[in-house]
Parts: structure tokens; C-alpha cells; sequence
């Protein structure tokens, strides 16, 4: 099968200094793939790599099989959304305008959001349960939900591909698994989701696959199990890390 968004030989940076190079990512539909890494460590950049907001410095990036360097952004808009950090909005736009900028995506640059676009972002507000706050204004959102909306932007988008910056960063502990749990959703409904946590434990909650991204290059890739070793994350934080299993499978490492 065609990974939604794959790497080949990628290596990304600033100014044609490669912070990490050698990625071989494949994302296939229905999977969550979390990067770990240390602040710094270029997370950020390989999202914006993977974007296609800033070019590789080397090898390509390749959404449903095609190189991403020769398509246009509203070809890239129809396969990958961004979803970013709920950072607090000074703007006073109600959810449901937020989550129109998604759904008009695909509209030429002179186009206006007619009826249908709006049917898809009440859709995309009604799956991810918050329907009810179409017309609240954003600043007026907790944290929580604002991530909700901005998701829901991505969903009303229609991309299979998804990538989050830290979805749950500075959620409390309800709101945390209420977007973990949407997450896991849309994996579970076809999407392939990349996502960036500083969170071990919720990675590997929610994650498939992992990838452990060190300040000197990658430190290892795979699976949650295989991957997310005491070693691996001790490692990657350059502090001691241990491992711990409860009953229910849950990994928890301290
Ligand atoms: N536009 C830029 N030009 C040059 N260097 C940059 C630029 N943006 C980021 N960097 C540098 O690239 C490195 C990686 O930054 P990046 O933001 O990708 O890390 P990160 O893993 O996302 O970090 P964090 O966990 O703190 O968000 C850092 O050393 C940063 O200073």
C-alpha cells in the first residue's frame, strides 16, 4: 500500500546545515506515528520540512507517492494538514470561522466559502463533539478546546495525512486524553497522523510508531516496544530513564 507521506534519504535543517539526516519515515493510513526528542533537536523543522514550508537539505518527501517539491500547495492542502499548537488567539473569530479556513482550503485564491464548505466544517466541529461552540469565539476557549477546533480545521481540510506540533502541550489531564482520544480516531478511521510530544508516557499511549530524534542524529525507530527501551530514552535525554509496565500494558517511564 502507498504510505500517506513517506521520506527518502531525507535530511532536514537551516541554511543547508542538516540538524538530522538519513530519514526513511512511512506513514500508512490508520497509524500515529510520535518523534521524541530533546528541545532543539529539530522536531519543528522536520515538520516544516514535511510541510513543505522550508526545502529539505537532502533527499525528498513523497505525499501518497508523489514528491511533494512538485506539487502545488493546494495539491499538498487536498493530502496533508497541519495542525498546530492551540496557542492562545487574540483574534476574535468564532470555531466555525477557524475551522472554514480548512474547509476552503482547496478554493482557488479568489474564492469564497459557499454552503458546502460550511456543511463540511459543522461536519468536522460535529465528529470531534464540540458542534456547540461553533460560534463561541476562540479566545474565549480553554486550551483543550482550541485544539479541538484546530483539528477540526484539519479534518474539514480533508487530508488523510496529518501533522500535529505537541497536540496535548499544556492540556490538563482531561482535556490531554479527550485529544488523545480524538487522535486515536481518526487513526482508527483511516488518517496517518505525525505528531511531536515531550511526553513519553503519552507517546507511547498513543503512538504506533516512534521515532527518537537525539541533538546528533536519530537514535532509533520502530515500533513503541522495540523502540522505547530505558537505553533508548536515557540516551535521547541524556538523564536516567526506567521503564516500568502496569497490569493493563500501560508503559510508564520515569
Ligand atoms: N529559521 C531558522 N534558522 C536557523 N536555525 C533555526 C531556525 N529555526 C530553528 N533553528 C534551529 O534549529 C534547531 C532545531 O530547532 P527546532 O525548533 O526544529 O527544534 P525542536 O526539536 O522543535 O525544539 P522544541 O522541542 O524546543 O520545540 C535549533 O537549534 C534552532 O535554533
Amino acid at each position: 500500500m502507498t504510505p500517506l507521506l513517506a521520506t527518502r534519504g531525507l535530511a532536514v535543517g537551516h541554511g543547508g546545515r542538516a540538524l538530522i539526516a538519513g530519514l526513511e519515515l512511512r506513514l500508512p493510513p490508520g497509524q500515529v506515528l510520535c518523534v521524541l526528542g530533546p528541545n532543539g533537536a529539530g522536531k519543528t523543522t522536520l515538520f516544516r520540512t514535511l510541510l513543505g514550508l522550508i526545502p529539505p537539505v537532502a533527499g525528498e518527501v513523497l505525499l501518497a507517492g508523489a514528491p511533494l517539491a512538485q506539487l502545488s500547495r493546494r495539491r499538498i492542502a487536498a493530502r496533508l494538514a497541519h495542525v498546530p499548537q492551540a496557542l492562545a488567539n487574540p483574534f476574535a473569530f468564532a470555531a466555525l470561522d477557524i475551522v472554514l479556513m480548512g474547509a476552503a482550503a482547496r478554493l482557488g485564491p479568489l474564492a469564497r466559502p459557499g454552503p458546502p464548505e460550511t456543511a463540511r466544517a459543522m461536519a468536522a466541529l460535529q465528529r470531534l463533539g464540540i458542534a456547540d461552540l461553533a460560534q463561541a469565539r476562540i479566545g474565549q476557549l480553554s486550551g483543550g478546546q482550541r485544539q479541538l477546533v484546530l483539528i477540526a480545521r484539519a479534518l474539514a481540510q480533508q487530508a488523510a495525512a496529518l501533522i500535529m506540533d505537541e497536540p496535548t502541550a499544556s492540556l490538563d489531564f482531561a482535556n490531554r486524553r479527550r485529544v488523545g482520544q480524538a487522535i486515536r480516531d481518526l487513526a482508527g478511521a483511516g488518517h496517518g497522523i505525525i505528531l511531536s510530544s515531550h511526553d513519553p508516557d503519552h507517546a507511547a499511549a498513543l503512538a504506533d510508531q516512534v521515532l527518537l530524534m537525539g541533538r546528533h542524529g536519530v537514535i532509533a525507530s520502530g515500533t513503541v516496544d522495540g523502540t522505547m527501551t530505558a537505553a533508548n530514552l536515557s540516551q535521547l535525554y541524556g538523564i536516567a530513564v526506567s521503564r516500568q509496565q502496569d497490569a493493563g500494558g500501560a508503559l510508564h517511564f520515569r
